[in-house]
């Protein structure tokens, strides 16, 4: 994206989750995570992109035997809508049989999530588990329901932390809503 457009967007964006907020919420998880899977030796599968700082800020604080590898399921393409499920990198072989964790930045309508645990039961997966930063508020039933959530969202488009606008600003350590039109 234009630099100029997406440091605008950021100006007028509201802040929903500080940066310190989000931290603690990691920590949380880590230790939700840590009681439920520390002796399960689980695979950890982070769902390329969006997951890519929740994951890097949690794994260190993850300390108990577990492997690691990572899925690339996309719907959203840049866009602030969803569309299909489309895979870019297929569950691994190496889930027939584990226990399995699924990282995701964020559950919005949850058909993302929802068809990763279709796929990855289908692939042998013997237990799923997942655990989300951010859970939008939409207001509708779901899908799926993640086994951790770190911090609930409002029903807006949000980003930061792993989440893009239109391609931009996952890089930011807080999580911010697209102002409203
Ligand atoms: O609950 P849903 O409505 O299905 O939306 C959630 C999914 O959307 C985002 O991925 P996106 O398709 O934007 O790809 P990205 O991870 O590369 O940003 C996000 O990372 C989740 O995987
Ligand atoms: O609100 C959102 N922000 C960023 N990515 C997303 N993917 C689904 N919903 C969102």
């Amino acid at each position: 994206m234009d630099p100029e457009r997406a440091r605008q967007i950021l100006e007028q964006a509201d802040l929903i989750w500080s940066a310190e907020q989000v931290a603690s919420a990691v920590r949380r998880l880590a230790q939700e995570i840590t009681a439920a899977l520390g002796d399960q030796n689980p695979l950890v599968l982070s769902v390329m992109g969006g997951a890519v700082v929740f994951t890097g800020q949690l794994l260190p604080l993850l300390s108990f035997p577990l492997d690691f590898d990572t899925l690339y399921v996309s719907r959203y393409r840049g866009n602030t809508s969803g569309a299909d499920v489309q895979w870019r990198i297929e569950p691994p072989e190496r889930c027939r049989g584990r226990v399995v964790l699924v990282l995701d930045d964020i559950l919005d309508e949850g058909q993302t999530l929802a068809a990763i645990r279709e796929r990855l039961l289908g692939a042998g997966t013997k237990a799923f588990h997942s655990a989300v930063l951010a859970d939008k508020d939409i207001g509708q039933p779901k899908p799926i329901r993640p086994d951790f959530v770190g911090l609930t969202v409002p029903n807006r488009y949000v980003f930061g932390f792993g989440m893009d606008v239109y391609g931009a600003w996952r890089n930011l350590p807080a999580i911010y809503a697209l102002a409203q039109r």
